[in-house]
Order: C-alpha cells, then sequence, then structure tokens
C-alpha cells in the first residue's frame, strides 16, 4: 500500500501500535533516529569515512526527540556533534526529554531563545552551521507533523540553506537532511506556505508513509531526495481506513 497518509492517520497508526503493548513511543523514536542515519549513509557513502561534523537543530516536540536520537548515534559513530535547542527541555513530551537526557550525558545543547529567535541566535547557529567550521551535514529536527501555527518569526534561522560551507578555502555547500518532514511544512499540504520558499532539504527521511507535503516540489524540489524508512508500524497499517 503506497498511497499517502495524514499526519492524523500516522499519529493513529503509532498510537495504535504504542496501545497494543508491541512497541513504545521510545522504540518507535529510536528506530526512526536509525533510519535517518541509515539514509544518510546511503545517500552520502562518503560520509562513512573519516570524521565529520554534523550540526543538529531540535525542536520542541517529537522530532526534536528524533534529532537527540541521531545526534547520539553520530556522536557514537565518532562525528563531532553540536546540538541546539528551539525548545524548552522542561516541556519536551517524554520520549523526546529521554533522548534529551541521554544526549545531555555526553554532550552539550545550546538553547535558543523560545519562542521568539534573536538576531545572536541566527548568528550563533550559522557560524557552528555555516562558518569554517567543516560542517558536513545539518539536520532539520525542529517541527514534523505536529507543526500547527505558521512559523514565520523562525524564519531568520532558515535563511542558512544559501550559504556555503567553508572547508578550507574549498566552499562546499553543506548538505541539509529534514527529519520526517522540511520544518514549516504542514504534512498534510503538497504547497508550504509561501514564506518558506527559501528552505530546501537535500534529504527528506520520513517513516512509513509518505505525506502531502513530500510530492511538493518548489522550482528545485523543498524536500529533496525522500526516503521512507520503515519503523515496524505494518501491522498497524489498517487504522488508516478508519482515520478521516
Ligand atoms: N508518528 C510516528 O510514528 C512517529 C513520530 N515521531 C516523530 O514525532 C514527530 C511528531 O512529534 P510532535 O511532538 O507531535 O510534533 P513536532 O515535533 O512536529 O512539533 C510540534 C511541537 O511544536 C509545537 N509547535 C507547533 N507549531 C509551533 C510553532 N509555530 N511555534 C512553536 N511551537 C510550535 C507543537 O505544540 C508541538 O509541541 C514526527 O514528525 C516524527 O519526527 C517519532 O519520533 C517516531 C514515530
Ligand atoms: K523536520
Amino acid at each position: 500500500m503506497t498511497e499517502l497518509l495524514t499526519a492524523a492517520q500516522m499519529r493513529a497508526i503509532e498510537q495504535a501500535a504504542i496501545a497494543s503493548g508491541e512497541v513504545t513511543g521510545l522504540e518507535l523514536m529510536e528506530r526512526a533516529g536509525r533510519g535517518v542515519v541509515e539514509a544518510i549513509f546511503e545517500e552520502w557513502p562518503e560520509l562513512k569515512a573519516g570524521s565529520h561534523r554534523a550540526v543538529v537543530l531540535c525542536g520542541p516536540g517529537n522530532n526534536g526527540g528524533d534529532g537527540f536520537v541521531v545526534a547520539r548515534l553520530l556522536k557514537e559513530w565518532g562525528w563531532e556533534v553540536e546540538v541546539f535547542l528551539y525548545g524548552e527541555p522542561a516541556k519536551l513530551p517524554p520520549d523526546a526529554r529521554v533522548n534529551y537526557e541521554r544526549w545531555r550525558g555526553m554532550g552539550e545543547v545550546t538553547s535558543l531563545s523560545f519562542p521568539r529567535v534573536t538576531e545572536a541566535d541566527v548568528e550563533r547557529f550559522n557560524e557552528a552551521a555555516y562558518g569554517l567550521s567543516g560542517t558536513s551535514l545539518v539536520v532539520d529536527a525542529i517541527f514534523g507533523v505536529g507543526l500547527t501555527r505558521s512559523i514565520e518569526g523562525l524564519s531568520p534561522l532558515f535563511g542558512y540553506n544559501d550559504i556555503e560551507v567553508g572547508v578550507g578555502d574549498r566552499l562546499t555547500p553543506a548538505r541539509h537532511v529534514a527529519i520526517d518532514i522540511p520544518s514549516g511544512m504542514f504534512a498534510d499540504e503538497p504547497e508550504p506556505p509561501d514564506y518558506l520558499s527559501w528552505f530546501l532539504a537535500d534529504l527528506t527521511v520520513t517513516f512509513h508513509r509518505m505525506k502531502p507535503a513530500h510530492l511538493h516540489s518548489y522550482t528545485t524540489a523543498s524536500c529533496g531526495n525522500v526516503v521512507v524508512k520503515d519503523i515496524g508500524l505494518g501491522p498497524w497499517d489498517h487504522i488508516a481506513e478508519v482515520v478521516k
């Protein structure tokens, strides 16, 4: 079955799987994070060797939770990883909080002011992600299928996608990976809000099945290459049929 799922259908499938007692939200989050790292190395095999640097930008919900898992896994792989949080640790949902704490056991988190980022935040983030620090990968784990409101207030943070990365004197654009969907897009809408025209991902890793947002291509496709990773929700797929 390959048709698209809405955010509500995805949530219903996830809740049914968890309610069955056969899997926990935390296990799903771990599988999601592993799927993202797998997709990164499939997309860019050159990143499997040598030491690399990633900047992970986590948001206030479980999409951010996936980001903390990805940060931990890349660090375990030997990468240098810098993590930013747009959100409040105390208000993270339980599974994201567990992964926040697991990450904190091995690395720092730079908090951005919330809910409105400051110019200083943008400077700090751009320097980490696009200064001469040789960042090879930027992971967008701010918002996923739970985005409910416009994020225009965050747009300064996203202006970065056309800044090239200085690695020595060789400028190479950092690779942008979006977890689940590029932040700012609404899962059920194939067209992004117009203020999002500047945000492009090179790779979007989503879970279980594609959502309407993944069909979107904005001049150059804003999701980039979309990869669907199985996180073991197949047995509950039929739940989608009873959700509007
Ligand atoms: N469905 C699954 O099987 C799995 C999903 N995973 C990941 O979880 C996210 C969905 O997480 P959720 O917490 O529902 O939402 P988000 O993380 O996308 O963020 C929404 C979060 O932020 C708040 N919010 C919404 N809009 C705004 C705004 N404009 N400004 C500030 N804050 C905003 C909102 O209230 C929420 O709290 C999914 O995408 C996956 O990445 C699991 O990890 C794996 C299984
Ligand atoms: K995202």
